[in-house]
């Protein structure tokens, strides 16, 4: 049984906010909590034992980035995929965009528990043409097509079941996943969620898929972009709980502190209207909340 939780029992973490945070994870061996700000161009690393922050500029937006073995990230920006020294802040390129860089960038990813690290892409006009990658061996492969928004990539604890989410169609997949040759089959969807209404208020509006982790009962929770909640799901498609939140756009939960049981959350602030920013001073800031589950242990990138 987990405990409720309420809009006020989140935190802020004491850094200034993204324009839009993403791709959250906590790094075991620093200790650390790194993330994204898309338009901001920036990686942030926080270290809540020295409460130390660092940002880094960066010359591309970064969709998301994942800790690699021998130190050091993998970075997915609008220019292709790079290793990120943080010790001396120098990108390395690891693949070129797989799309036309004027038109999509890559958003989120994850890396599966053998270190293939999946990928997708968005379409800046919110058409269903970006694809998910997957980048092994040195080699970047498309696998899925005809996605608006790519995100939500997450895998159970047995490592043998794959989500995904296309925002822009308010659906979350799930397939079966071979850790073996890392084929995907079985696709089915998840959980589907009501489209917004033209000129809905926002109030009845319970948002759309983004960001998303799983815990060590296998639970899946989901951002919800715009709904101003964050949702835990059954492996099975139940809903278990829902968290409202004190900000309206959520992109992306992850699990950290030494215990895994800190749920962080990345928001976002750029493009919202200033009404909702004045009512929502939170709004940027990565969240955290103390949660009963621990959540699984972020997976390396090769
Ligand atoms: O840029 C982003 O925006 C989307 C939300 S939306 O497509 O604008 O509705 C978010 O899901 C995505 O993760 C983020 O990178």
């Amino acid at each position: 049984m987990t405990r409720r939780h309420e809009a006020q029992d989140w935190t802020a973490l004491p850094v200034p906010p993204s324009l839009l945070g993403e791709s959250p994870f906590w790094h075991p061996d620093e200790a650390a909590l790194y993330w994204v700000d898309i338009p901001g161009h920036a990686l942030h690393r926080w270290v809540p034992a020295r409460e130390a922050h660092t940002h880094w500029p960066l010359p591309s937006e970064p969709g998301c980035c994942a800790p690699r073995p021998g130190g050091g990230l993998l970075l997915a920006c609008r220019d292709g995929l790079w290793h990120f020294d943080t010790e001396t802040g120098a990108r390395r390129a690891l693949a070129a965009p797989p799309y036309d860089p004027a038109r999509q960038r890559f958003n989120d990813g994850k890396a599966d528990p053998q270190g293939r690290f999946w990928v997708g892409a968005l379409d800046d006009a919110r058409q269903p043409v970006a694809a998910l990658y997957r980048w092994a061996d040195g080699q970047l492969e498309s696998l899925v097509g005809g996605i608006a928004v790519s995100n939500g990539l997450a895998f159970s604890p047995d490592g043998r079941t794959m989500y995904r989410s296309d925002t822009g169609s308010h659906r979350i997949h799930v397939c079966d996943f071979d850790g073996s040759d890392g084929s995907r089959s079985r696709e089915r969807v998840f959980a589907e969620f009501a489209p917004k209404v033209p000129g809905q208020d926002l109030a009845l509006y319970g948002g759309r898929p983004d960001g998303a982790a799983v815990d060590a009962e296998g639970a899946y929770w989901t951002s919800m972009f715009e709904g101003q909640r964050v949702l835990r799901f059954a492996p099975t498609g139940e809903l278990l709980a829902e968290l409202p939140l004190p900000v309206r756009c959520a992109t992306m939960p992850c699990f950290g502190g030494p215990d895994l049981r800190t749920l962080y959350l990345t928001t976002a602030r750029a493009g919202r209207p200033a009404e909702e920013l004045a009512a929502q001073p939170l709004a940027g800031c990565v969240l955290s909340l103390r949660v009963d589950v621990p959540g699984l242990p972020v997976n390396f990138a090769k």
